[in-house]
């Protein structure tokens, strides 16, 4: 096992810059998520580090190892693809004994017939099967160790898939978009599996997803790619919570975060002919982004209320249930809500009402979607909720 680091890495296409400036470091036994949308770079990044494509610039070390020109087989990096690549004309058993046979017996001992003659044969044949043993146990594949891959379900094939590449106990565990071909309820649960193996080896690991869900609950860390740069590397709950920027913000989180034009002048904010008192001034004024998350709007009194409007949506998921607001005031974007459903039992689409939230939970963008960062101290939830104020009032009151 090592770590990974990543030096300003940087990968053209012809005139495509795919990659620019990718600094990662992933420590020794570390689990992070390569998350972004489609054509962002993760995949090309990934097969930069397994060696199958090569940097235009930038350096990659594992440990203390210096990557420059060593070929994918000498790298001791396993991979496990979308389409699992399984030898369909070999049992499972054969499939996750293959890269050990490969490394570990000379061709000749490989032969058919001939092979199993050769001196040293029985010893290493039964090393190996004692690993291909203890990876089906590891992965429950035990019942299916003759069947071919045809024979497997897509959850099966991708535990094979799993086993076949930690067999060799490689230094660095890669993955790309691994469960994307499972269904919802599968993939649930092998994200369960993976993490699972994961602690159990403790190889340090770079999973690829466009899939925030996979990547907020299997890793250590998120990093964020947008247009082949890194845009933040954090852990789960700080991505979430504390985005560098409004393109990170947007991302995570479903329903995703409402972004609000708003204008700042010290430590009061407007939306709208609304405003409130932050609890520090700010270091700017002039347009800016307010951005709440979902769950951070609640109903609230007219006078006192950040927004009014009339409701256009109501969706209940079961324990949760996402509103709809359309604002009385052009110029600002529909705004959903996420709740217990209780809360809004007594509400219909077409209800008016307002809502609110704690200027403590608002995240702040300048125009360019760069954070603007105010708060110190977070508020008790039990203290009453600060008031916007009609802007007038605020203004001269
Ligand atoms: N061999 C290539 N030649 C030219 N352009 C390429 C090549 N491989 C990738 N690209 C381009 O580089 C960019 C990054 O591609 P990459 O496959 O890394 O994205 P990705 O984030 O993994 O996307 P996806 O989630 O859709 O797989 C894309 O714009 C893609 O079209």
């Amino acid at each position: 096992m090592a770590a990974v680091t990543l030096q300003g890495i940087e990968k053209r296409y012809d005139a495509h810059q795919a990659l620019s400036g990718i600094d990662l470091e992933v420590a020794d036994g570390e689990f992070v998520a390569l998350l972004g949308p489609s054509g962002c770079g993760k995949s090309t990044l990934l097969k930069i580090i397994a060696g199958l494509d090569a940097q235009s610039a930038g350096a990659l070390h594992i440990g203390s190892r210096a990557l420059h020109h060593e070929r994918p087989s000498e790298r001791n990096i396993a991979m496990v693809f979308q389409s699992y690549a399984l030898y369909p004309h070999m049992s499972v058993y054969e499939n996750l004994a293959l890269p050990l046979a490969m490394r570990d017996l000379a061709a000749w001992q490989r032969l058919p017939l001939v092979g199993r003659f050769t001196p040293g044969y029985r010893r290493r044949r039964a090393a190996i099967d004692l690993r291909v043993r203890e990876a089906a146990r590891m992965l429950g594949l035990e019942p299916l160790l003759d069947r071919r891959p045809a024979q497997l379900s897509g959850g099966q094939k991708q535990r094979v898939a799993v086993g076949r590449a930690l067999i060799r106990h490689p230094d660095v565990f890669l993955l790309d978009e691994p469960l994307s071909n499972l269904d919802a309820k599968l993939r649930g649960q092998m994200r369960e599996e993976i993490v699972a193996v994961h602690a159990r080896t403790g190889v340090t690991t770079i999973y690829v997803t466009h899939d925030q869900i996979e990547a907020m609950t299997m890793a250590d860390r998120v990093a964020l790619m947008m247009d082949g740069v890194i845009q933040q590397v954090a852990p789960p709950r700080e991505i979430y919570a504390d985005p560098v920027n409004l393109r990170v913000a947007g991302f995570i989180g479903s329903p995703p975060i409402n972004a609000l034009p708003a204008r700042l002048e010290d430590a009061r904010l407007a939306i709208g002919t609304r405003a409130i008192t932050l609890p520090n001034a700010v270091a700017m004024s002039g347009s800016c982004i307010c951005g709440i998350r979902p769950e951070a709007l609640q109903i609230a009194d007219a006078d006192t209320a950040l927004v009014a409007g009339r409701i256009t949506r109501i969706e209940f998921l079961g324990a949760e249930a996402i509103l709809s607001l359309e604002p009385d005031l052009p110029g600002l974007p529909v705004v959903q809500m996420r709740c217990h459903p209780e809360e809004i039992d007594h509400l219909a689409t077409g209800d008016t009402i307002s809502l609110t939230a704690r200027p403590e939970t608002l995240l702040l963008f300048n125009s360019d979607g760069a954070r603007i960062r105010f708060q110190e101290a977070h508020a008790s939830r039990d203290q009453p909720m600060p008031a916007f104020l009609p802007l007038r009032s605020e203004v001269h009151g």
